[in-house]
């Protein structure tokens, strides 16, 4: 566990690390001064018990004749003042290092979210096209709180606790070295004992939690995204069970590393009672029985057990919820490491011109090969193909002939195995690659529409205050929104998306592609755009794209080739590999599958 601890901290950055080494500071001053207010707590109770400790030549003695006191009771009234204030800067000082430690551990775990956020933000779309967003949304909402509630902050409380613990042992020892040891065995072994009889059960109860959280947050994605699946294969109580079998799994293992934390304190009580009357008697039978000269004593052994047990029962519970959930750091570990060279301040949103790279002779995949894993067979195979600029070319072929994955590649979100893009005989590398994306405008085959009004949508991603209200009209225009806007009584501002009105695939389309247009891209690229509109509708919106025709640079994939029967050029695929390209007429001529695409579109 120490090592798992260690690697967190190294993970931290140079500010954490030294903010928390800063808290350390006070950490030990909030032992020395709880020490202080159980050490003040002696000489009070002394004169308490025997006030005639005041006359003679003692310390306390000379204290009185120093204070000036009027009489041994008005001394005794300023001592308990002092007593007061003492304690009183103790509890302030403990209050101000608690605060300090709980805001650290959850600032900390909160910037631990921000960095993780930040680093799949970052990833390829490769990385997000093979992982689960419900994967990532668990990592970053709880596997991050459980390092924050279950590790940063015990942490804090147990550093905390050590130094208090330390202090109050040093204190017994000074007091009396035999009581100390006797002490310091007796709970520490029996705390020992503890720990390594639970650890095992709570490795696995850890393990347990991380688990059935992960599947939690899997059968509600797919539970809720699937839901008219699900209503129509009436398969809720599928994944009702398994909700169910994975919560209560879930439930008990959390409750259960509560529990082995919590339960043993009272056990632990049992023994400090025991301790307390075994005290008692070695006391009364080493002071002859005078109580007297045993309460101030006493008194400070009680002080320092009152604050030293639960400084032992937090440092155990600490410890045993720490181990509970190291399976936490375990699942974010690797994502923790790489991310940690990335910048994690938020980047601004740069408002000026962007760089773009319009095409002015072609864009051209030369050659290229792509597999998604290595081990699987190429999705595309020496696929070369040439886009003149400004000119419409369609892509048509069987389902998973790998159009898609030319398209991404197209896009710049994938990068050739062998081959290159190029655009205007350059190949697509480092700041050419961000430009080239500037000058897009993409139509996937699914839209995402965010739970944010239709004009928001249309500029996606776009803070409200700095969207072109111009643009988002001309877009809507081209898309053929209008139609849709004139019926809905607050325009662009409906809201759509999760909590709004739901949209048909054709309408979602429509501002799918009124996003592409927003930005008056150069390079307009469609994936199955079209696929959900009406044959009227897919007409107008067509034409409006065809109009950039001689302006723009289009490349468009369809399955119904009346799509692109307009396009300037058609490349076929098969089989991840270009099988034939030229006019439609060209390919209707020669082209037998085409002609069978033809009469069946
Ligand atoms: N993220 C991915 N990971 C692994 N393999 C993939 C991935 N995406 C696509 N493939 C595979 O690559 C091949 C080409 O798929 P692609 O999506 O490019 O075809 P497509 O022609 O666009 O199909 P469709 O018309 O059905 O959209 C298929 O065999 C597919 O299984």
């Amino acid at each position: 566990m120490l090592g798992n601890l260690k690697e967190l901290y190294c993970l931290l950055t140079g500010q954490q690390r030294r903010q928390l080494l800063s808290l350390q500071v006070l950490v030990v001053l909030m032992a020395f001064a709880e020490v202080a207010g159980v050490v003040a707590i002696g000489p009070f109770m002394a004169m308490v018990g025997d006030i005639s400790r005041l006359q003679g030549d003692g310390l306390l003695a000379q204290a009185y004749l120093l204070s000036g006191a009027s009489s041994p009771n008005q001394f005794l009234f300023w001592c308990g003042i002092a007593v007061l204030g003492i304690l009183a800067l103790a509890a302030a000082v403990s209050m101000y290092t608690v605060w300090r430690l709980s805001l650290y551990g959850h600032q900390l775990g909160a910037e631990l979210s921000i960095r993780l956020y930040n680093h799949y933000m970052r990833q390829p779309w490769l990385f997000h096209s093979a992982g689960s967003s419900a994967d990532l949304t668990n990592k970053i909402v709880q596997e991050c709180n459980r390092i924050t509630d279950a590790l940063i902050s015990p942490l804090m409380q147990m550093n905390a606790k050590i130094g208090v613990a330390l202090c109050m042992i040093l204190v017994i020892v000074l007091l009396n070295p035999l009581v100390a040891l006797v002490g310091v065995c007796l709970f520490l072994g029996a705390y020992l004992l503890l720990y390594r009889t639970v650890r095992q059960r709570l490795d696995d109860h850890g393990d347990t939690i991380s688990a059935t959280q992960q599947l939690r947050f899997k059968l509600m994605a797919e539970g809720f995204g699937g839901i008219k699946d699900v209503l129509l294969t009436d398969r809720q109580p599928v994944f009702i069970n398994r909700f169910e079998s994975a919560s209560r799994r879930y439930g008990r293992a959390k409750g259960l590393t509560k529990a082995l934390s919590q339960a043993p304190r009272y056990a632990m009580e049992l023994v400090a009672y025991g301790a307390v009357i075994l005290l008692v008697l070695y006391l009364l039978a080493s002071h002859h029985g005078q109580l007297g000269t045993i309460l101030p004593l006493l008194s400070v052994y009680a002080l320092a057990g009152f604050k030293l047990l639960p400084a032992l029962q937090q440092i155990y519970a600490s410890v045993s919820i720490m181990r509970g959930n190291l399976a936490a750091f375990d699942a974010l570990r690797m994502d923790l490491y790489a991310s940690r060279e990335e910048e994690t301040a938020p980047p601004t949103l740069d408002t000026g011109p962007r760089p773009t790279l319009v095409p002015r002779q072609a864009v051209e995949l030369c050659h290229v090969t792509f597999r998604y894993r290595p081990e699987s067979a190429p999705a595309l195979h020496d696929v070369s193909l040439r886009i003149p600029a400004h000119k419409v070319i369609g892509l048509v072929g069987a389902s998973g002939s790998g159009k898609s994955t030319a398209i991404d590649l197209l896009l710049g979100l994938i990068t050739p195995e062998q081959g290159e893009l190029r655009v205007d005989g350059e190949p697509l590398a480092g700041p050419r690659r961000r430009a080239w994306q500037n000058s897009l405008g993409f139509v996937p085959q699914a839209i995402f529409l965010a739970d944010a009004s239709i004009r928001e949508n249309i500029a996606f991603g776009l803070p409200p205050e700095q969207i072109d209200e111009a643009r988002v009209r001309r877009a809507a225009r081209m898309a053929h929104l209008d139609e849709l806007l004139i019926h809905l009584p607050d325009g662009l501002e409906t809201r759509v998306g999760e909590r709004g009105i739901q949209l048909s695939g054709g309408q979602r389309q429509r501002i799918g592609i009124a996003r592409a247009l927003y930005d008056d891209a150069e390079v307009l690229i469609l994936d199955e755009a079209t696929s959900a509109l009406d044959g009227i509708t897919e007409k107008l919106v067509m034409d409006a794209i065809h109009d950039f025709s001689g302006k723009k640079t289009i490349i468009m994939i369809a399955h119904r080739l009346a799509t692109v029967r307009q396009c300037d050029a058609i490349y076929m695929m098969e089989a991840g590999r270009i099988v034939d390209h030229g006019t439609y007429d060209e390919l209707v001529e020669r082209n037998s599958t085409f002609q069978r695409m033809a009469r069946h579109s």
